[in-house]
């Protein structure tokens, strides 16, 4: 892989990024590319970006070997720069062009949303995978897959990398014969630029609730809204669920480069101008069962027949739309209907409403739900479709960030569990039990009972050996996380899946 000066210079030029340039030799080719000063830069191209750059860290790139860099402002004049008017733009751009720009080899499909990116990557990956086995990749917050051999596979940082691994991997997947590919992208890809000049193939737009409002994320929720609906505004064909908050702000988005052909909504129940409507029929501990409704004009016809029934083997009525819009994906990359149906009967998502069946404690869901909005539509649809049961739940919230996340946990607690255990989540800095106060001095105690126990594992334990059959129990927000963040160090721990059977195995055998 490599990087001609003569073409990086035109591409920032063609995207009014060039302030100035010395360089040197005009033939300049670069055969390394990097942002992170402590690597070696041997006749590489050095980008200093983000908000904690420090100049001595392009000293160390130099000291490194490093031919050229790339920044906003003129650090050094020991060699060559360009001086950009966006630094992480240009890292986009460059290294698109640097690893050969893998993307014009892939159909790629995006999802974004507050809630759901992970659950609907997932089931569109597997739906893909069952038409092109070895062809399908997928960027996830949980796994990036780039491959189908084993070492193809590996655990995310990010929900959308930083530009240049991303394009890094998209090579990867390319030479690895993969032809279509599945990604989440987060409001933060587009607030940091990581997707910058990227142009979706079919892009899905999930849902939005006030979320990642803080220092180091959104300032506002007016620009985590314009970052999110970004992918509706780069995405040739646009999936959308009709029920979002913003919903007029989103297709408003996605009309400015796409034909009212060429997005489809969908929305459950009966929505006037929705493409697709989806209806809850049954669901049991199991799966869930749902219609999937074309209302569609000739232009939007995706679908053989006008109404399919699907089983999920994912519950949760939010699942059912995370799924319309894979169907719609899939449907829309022409996936036959028998396929997607055999997939999402068997869909599993690591950590999201997996459920552990036991002889005599109930049934456990392990879910990633870490917010209001998630933990509301969870309790909320288990609260509706057992209302016989008692729904008890073991959580805690993490320290150093999404503070408001704790007066959330306390809120719904107290509208829909009978019973919760505050435990520690990824404490970081912060001391656990501080934070399970937190949570339990904003807890109304005449409707919720509620008991703290730090050591997670301990906790998981007393729940399900306090609990008989007919309780659900609820093992939230780590989802199948295998650390606990704590005082910057992963330290590891077994998952939540892996120590609910284990207690399981110790007391029913
Ligand atoms: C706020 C944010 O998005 N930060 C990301 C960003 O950092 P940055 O560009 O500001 O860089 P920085 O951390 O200020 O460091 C400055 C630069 O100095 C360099 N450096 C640093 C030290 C040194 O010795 N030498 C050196 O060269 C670093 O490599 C870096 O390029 O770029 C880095 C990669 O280049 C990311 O790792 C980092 O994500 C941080 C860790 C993060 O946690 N981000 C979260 C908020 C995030 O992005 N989350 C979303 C999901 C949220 C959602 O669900 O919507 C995600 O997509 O994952
Ligand atoms: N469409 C949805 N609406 C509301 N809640 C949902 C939806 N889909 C999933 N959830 C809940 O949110 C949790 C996280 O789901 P998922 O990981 O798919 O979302 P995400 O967008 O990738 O989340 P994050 O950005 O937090 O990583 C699930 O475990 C579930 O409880």
């Amino acid at each position: 892989m490599s990087l001609k000066i003569k073409n990086a210079i035109k591409i920032l030029q063609e995207h009014d990024l060039l302030v100035s340039s010395s360089i040197s030799d005009e033939k300049l080719e670069l055969t390394h590319i990097s942002y992170n000063s402590r690597e070696n830069q041997k006749d590489g191209i050095f980008f200093c970006k983000g908000n904690n750059f420090k100049a001595e860290y392009l000293n160390q790139a130099i000291d490194n070997g490093v031919r050229l860099y790339v920044s906003e402002q003129e650090y050094s004049q020991k060699v060559d720069r360009l001086i950009v008017k966006n630094a992480s733009k240009a890292l986009s751009l460059l290294s698109a062009e640097f690893f050969g720009n893998p993307q014009n080899d892939l159909f790629i499909v995006a999802f974004t949303g507050t809630k759901g990116k992970t659950t609907t990557s997932y089931f569109l990956y597997d739906i893909l995978k069952r038409s092109y086995p070895k062809q399908v990749g997928l960027f996830s917050t949980v796994d990036r897959i780039v491959g189908s051999e084993p070492s193809d596979k590996f655990k995310s940082d990010l929900t959308t990398p930083e530009s240049m691994e991303l394009f890094r991997d998209m090579r990867r997947c390319v030479d690895n014969g993969i032809k279509y590919l599945v990604m989440e992208v987060s409001s933060q890809a587009y607030k940091k630029n990581r997707v910058y000049g990227l142009t979706f193939d079919i892009g899905g737009f999930l849902n939005i609730t006030p979320d990642h409002i803080g220092p180091n994320e959104h300032p506002t929720y007016a620009d985590y809204l314009n970052c999110k609906k970004q992918l509706m505004i780069n995405s040739k064909v646009n999936i959308i669920n009709r029920q979002t908050n913003d919903y007029d702000t989103v297709y408003e988005a996605a009309k400015q480069t796409s034909s009212d052909a060429d997005i489809y909504r969908f929305a459950k129940g009966s929505v006037e101008d929705a493409d697709f409507i989806i209806q809850s029929k049954e669901s049991n501990l199991n799966d869930s069962v749902f219609t999937f409704t074309a209302r569609s004009t000739k232009a939007k016809a995706i679908q053989e027949q006008d109404e399919c029934t699907y089983r999920l083997g994912l519950v949760g009525d939010f699942n059912e739309l995370n799924a319309a819009a894979a169907i719609i994906a899939a449907k829309k990359m022409g996936i036959k209907n028998e396929i997607i149906e055999q997939s999402l009967k068997s869909a599993f998502v690591p950590g999201r409403m997996e459920h552990i069946n036991t002889k005599s404690h109930g049934t456990i869901f392990v879910d990633y739900a870490h917010n209001y909005a998630s933990m509301n539509a969870l309790l909320g649809f288990l609260k509706r479709e057992y209302p016989q049961s008692k729904i008890k739940v073991v959580v805690g919230s993490p320290g150093d960030k999404g503070v408001s996340r704790r007066e959330g946990f306390a809120k719904v607690l107290t509208e829909l569990a009978d019973y919760a255990i505050l435990t520690t989540d990824d404490p970081g800095f912060e001391n656990p039990a501080d934070i399970c106060k937190q949570i339990d001095d904003k807890i109304d105690h005449q409707k919720v009972q509620i008991k703290t126990i730090l050591d997670r594992k301990e906790a998981i334990r007393n729940m399900i050996e306090s609990s008989t059959n007919g309780d659900i129990i609820v093992l939230a927000a780590k989802g199948n996380d295998a650390y606990q963040k704590t005082k910057g160090v992963d330290v590891p721990y077994p998952s939540d899946p892996v120590v609910a059977k284990k207690i399981l195995k110790d007391i029913e055998g």
